[in-house]
């Protein structure tokens, strides 16, 4: 039986997958049209953002100068070919400014409704009320209303397409008459459009392999046509059907649990009902074959007569009950006999006949139920008797009993089923032949009225005409979309979870799941996630995407890829300057810019921050492509008005190719990064194309960070020291820590290389910390081998001057190692004091109060203002070792290596030659008057350890 009963439920839920097939089409139907309307909406706002700077017209009315107006007009025109004229009005229509239009009449398009563009009409209001005084109209060419097909950008509408329809549907863009603007796949030609031209009906019979719609904008010439695979559509169907066969069937499993128990109960009170009357027939049979019991009483005699079955009910043997009415009366039940009282009693009324009810003790202890019935008959001499029969009953007193009951039990399991549906926590009805039969609180609330309740209601005043032939067709079970009707507020959009209620007659029940927040929800996701809330652009995750897609593309039609990153210089001192809200509002505009730079032939996104990443598929040489870049450079540096002033930014810009650069979509905007990062090292403003050796740089960038930042210094840095010398006799006044990195990567062992890296990445600040220690530690070990007297001489970075307390860290080196403040002195370049002078020269006071020596070291390579370098606390002037080279070539003009010694002596200090190498350059020096020098001639910069040897060195003038 129960196989039966499933064999039957399969075939239904089988029946009902194919209905489900009849409603994914009409679903599908309904997703196309809204695809359709979506894309309408689309690429309406596209064309919104493409006219975005002609909007932006409106703006330079706050100006009205005619010069100031007819220049921004001229500017817009140029980079919209496609619209010929524009004109500001002031509210007459009297001309303000006009290019490319002279003399036209411009009255009817004051007429024009509020931003109706590019219409048949010759002329059209694209701006109108700011300011109220003025309008800013364009004139377009009426002969080609098709040129709107330059305002859509073909890629991000593909790219909403893929999120509307995916791969299954076709979804195409024309003009309407029939030009191709933009479609989701390739190979559509204009007669594709004629097939589908009349609107919402497939030209072929139902047999069509397709479904479509198609749908006109209301504000531009466009048209959207949308068709989807039959066979597209049955595939997603068989996707679906199984999990949902299962469902239906777990559901259907349910509800019969749920019927299962109505039922059982049901039968349970036929089985009692029937066993009632079963025993009421085996009275019958009892009574007509004369199991009755008979009896006649005198009660004025107290005896009674018994028939022979009184003996089988009351189990007493005949011997034993004697005829005494007593005897009967101790065998009632004791609760009973107050009730066998008051029927004896009756009897004063009337003859009867009466029934008693009630219980007899047996005294095999068995208890018995019995009826006793009786009449009083008078004869013609007054006398009276009692006559009557008594019936056992006990079998149909405990039917009675079981059936009171069952009855308790089966109104107890209907409330609890009803219990069941109204806890559901979704509205819910159950509809049967088109009317609610039920609904829970919920769906009360959400369908209905206070006033009203929903019981008895045409279901037709909440759902659609297909929702309702959905439930009319009954014994199914799924899921539908569907708009509901409220009777008050607005219609939503519910997803409705069918099922048949199996209780005899068809019905359905409905449970609803109001899933428009769900869809909003969804769709602002969508977008969130894949665009940049501040400037509308795609976003870092979405560029990429559309990068991976334009790679493909590339490589299959052999054309070119151009990726840019583009980062705007100093933003963050517009940023810090005028505050992060203006800040917004110059990235803003400079998104417009860029797509004006790009003549929309690109996709631009903002990668982060102030960084953007164009990408620009290109057919001819890349020369031409790499064109562009002076157009980007031309637009971001045209003056900016933010917050009342008037700002210049400027650019720098990475360049890479696909797939000379990188064959994936993160390595591209990696090299494009890099290479605009080396723009950046190249002093700005300016672009650079990637290179591998780029990468290489990056890769010593990312080492020098990672090793040179961690606590390992010892490690990793050591010291060498060269020494100072007397130029006449040669001995030693002083050595200089240089900074050496023996396990470097590259030709970072050398401090030419390393020194500027570390300056870049900020590292210098901790690893001068680390030199001015380690040589402060080393001291009293020169100071064995060269004598007290000797100073040790420490390179300041600019930065340390600036970032970091150098003071404080002074101090503490000379504290911490004990050496002594006189023997330390202290060198840096003229540009580290340019920073904050007045900082400057105040630390090197307090140093010099400490008694730390300061030296301006490569001295002639900076500014050498005098004026200036009088105001600095020096000891010495290092003349750079460029001057002292210079004098190698003997014939070389010696008058600025003269000028720079005369300079320095001048400056009443020190004066120390670095870089000397011949004797001739020592005596040279000497004759000018410069007594201290440093260079090969004496020693190359050796390790602590072979200091030693510069104790005496032979004395080169003499040699
Ligand atoms: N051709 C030639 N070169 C000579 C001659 N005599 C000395 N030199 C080189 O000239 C540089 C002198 O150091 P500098 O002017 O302070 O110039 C230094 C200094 O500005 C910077 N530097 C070195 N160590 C440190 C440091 O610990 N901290 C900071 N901030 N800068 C350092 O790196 C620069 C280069 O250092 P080095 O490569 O060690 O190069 C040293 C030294 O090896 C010579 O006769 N002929």
């Amino acid at each position: 039986m129960s196989a039966i009963v499933s064999i039957g439920v399969i075939a239904l839920v089988a029946v009902l997958q194919v209905d489900g097939y009849r409603r994914m089409v009409a679903v599908q139907r309904k997703q196309i049209s809204a695809a359709a309307n979506a894309l309408v909406r689309m690429v309406d706002q596209q064309i919104d953002s493409s006219l975005g700077p002609l909007l932006a017209l409106r703006n330079v009315v706050d100006d009205p100068a005619p010069d100031v107006l007819r220049q921004r007009l001229a500017e817009v025109q140029a980079r919209h070919p496609e619209l010929p004229g524009f004109v500001a009005l002031d509210a007459r229509g009297g001309v303000l400014a006009a290019v490319g239009t002279a003399g036209a009449d411009w009255a009817p398009a004051m007429r024009a409704p509020p931003l109706s563009l590019l219409g048949a009409t010759v002329r059209v209001a694209i701006g109108t009320t700011t300011p109220p005084s003025m309008r800013v109209l364009v004139a377009t060419r009426a002969a080609e209303p098709a040129a709107i097909g330059t305002l859509i950008d073909a890629d991000g509408v593909r790219d909403g397409m893929t999120h509307m329809m995916l791969a299954r549907g076709t979804l195409a863009v024309f003009s309407p008459e029939g030009r191709l603007f933009v479609a989701n796949r390739e190979g559509i030609s204009p007669h594709w459009h004629d097939a589908w031209n009349n609107e919402g009906h497939a030209p072929a019979d139902e047999d069509s392999d397709h479904f479509h719609a198609r749908v006109a904008s209301a504000r531009y010439p466009f048209v959207v046509v949308v068709t989807v695979d039959r066979a597209g559509v049955f595939e997603e169907w068989m996707r679906q059907a199984q999990p949902s066969m299962l469902g239906g069937l777990a559901l259907i499993v349910l509800l019969n649990v749920g019927a299962g128990v109505f039922t059982r109960a049901y039968r349970h009170q036929v089985r009692l009902v029937e066993a009632l009357s079963r025993t009421t027939r085996h009275l019958g049979d009892v009574q007509r074959t004369g199991h009755i019991g008979l009896w006649e009483a005198d009660l004025s005699t107290g005896t009674i007569a018994w028939s022979g079955h009184v003996h089988e009910i009351t189990g007493f043997p005949p011997e034993r009950m004697e005829g005494r009415q007593g005897t009967y009366f101790k065998l009632i039940h004791p609760e009973d006999q107050p009730g066998m009282v008051a029927w004896l009693r009756r009897f004063e009324q009337g003859d009867g006949p009466y029934d008693v009810e009630h219980r007899l003790c047996r005294p095999d202890g068995r208890e018995v139920q019995v009826v006793l019935r009786g009449a009083r008959i008078t004869d013609e001499g007054g006398a009276s008797i009692l006559t009557g029969t008594i019936t056992e009953i006990t079998a149909l007193h405990e039917t009675r009993l079981r059936l009171r009951d069952s009855d308790r039990d089966l109104a107890a399991s209907e409330a609890a089923y009803r219990q069941l549906l109204a806890r559901v926590p979704l509205p819910l009805v159950i509809v049967r032949d088109g009317l609610i039969e039920y609904a829970n609180l919920f769906a009360e609330r959400r369908l209905g009225r206070e006033d009203r309740s929903l019981l008895g209601r045409d279901a037709a005043d909440f759902l659609d005409s297909e929702t309702l032939e959905a439930i009319g067709r009954g014994g199914e079970s799924g899921n539908i979309t569907a708009w509901l009707e409220p009777e008050e507020g607005m219609p939503f959009e519910a997803e409705l979870a069918l099922s048949q209620v199996r209780d005899g007659s068809r019905g359905t029940l409905v449970i609803m799941r109001d899933v428009t927040e769900q869809r909003r929800y969804e769709e602002r996701l969508n977008h969130q996630a894949t665009h940049d809330e501040l400037t509308g652009l795609p976003n870092r995750r979405s560029l990429r995407e559309t990068l991976q897609r334009l790679i493909a593309r590339t490589a299959l039609d052999d054309s070119g890829l151009m990726v840019l990153f583009i980062d705007l210089d100093h933003f963050k001192v517009i940023n810090d300057a005028l505050g992060h809200a203006l800040g917004d509002q110059v990235l803003r505009d400079i998104t417009l810019r860029l797509g004006d730079a790009l003549f929309g032939e690109g996709h631009v996104g903002r990668f982060g921050g102030d960084e953007f990443v164009a990408m620009l598929p290109f057919t001819g040489p890349v020369a031409q492509a790499l064109q562009v870049l002076p157009r980007i450079q031309a637009a971001i540096e045209e003056p900016l008005e933010v917050g009342g002033t008037v700002q210049r930014l400027r650019c720098s810009i990475g360049v890479a190719f696909a797939t000379r650069d990188g064959a994936d979509a993160d390595t591209l905007i990696r090299n494009a990064d890099t290479a605009m990062y080396d723009a950046k090292r190249s002093g700005r403003h300016t672009w650079k194309r990637y290179s591998p050796d780029m990468h290489a740089v990056a890769m010593a960038r990312l080492t020098v960070l990672s090793r040179l930042s961690g606590a390992h210094l010892d490690d990793e840095l050591a010291l060498v020291w060269q020494t100072q010398h007397a130029g006449d006799d040669g001995r030693v006044i002083g050595v200089e820590a240089l900074l050496r990195w023996p396990s470097a990567p590259g030709d970072l062992d050398m401090p030419d290389r390393l020194v500027p890296l570390l300056e870049e990445t900020g590292a210098i600040v901790q690893i001068g910390q680390w030199v001015l220690r380690e040589a402060c530690r080393q001291q009293r070990r020169i100071a064995q081998l060269l004598g007290p007297d000797c100073r040790i001489a420490v390179n300041i970075s600019a930065q340390q001057l600036v970032n970091a307390d150098l003071v404080a860290e002074v101090r503490r080196a000379l504290e911490e190692t004990g050496a002594p403040a006189s023997s330390l002195e202290l060198e840096l370049t003229e540009s580290a004091f340019m920073q904050e002078p007045e900082r400057a020269i105040q630390t090197l006071h307090e140093l010099r109060a400490m008694g730390v020596s300061i030296a301006l070291d490569d001295f002639g390579t900076g500014y050498s203002n005098l004026m200036y370098l009088s105001r600095l606390p020096l000891d010495k002037v290092k003349i750079d070792r460029h001057f002292t080279s210079a004098l190698l070539q003997e014939d070389v003009d010696a008058s600025i290596c003269r000028s720079i010694v005369f300079l320095a002596r001048n400056l009443r200090l020190e004066v120390v030659a670095e870089g000397v190498e011949t004797p001739w350059q020592r005596r040279w020096l000497m004759a000018e008057g410069c007594t201290a020098m440093q260079g090969w001639l004496f020693s190359r910069p050796v390790p602590l350890d072979e200091l030693g040897a510069q104790v005496a060195p032979a004395d080169p003038v003499a040699s």
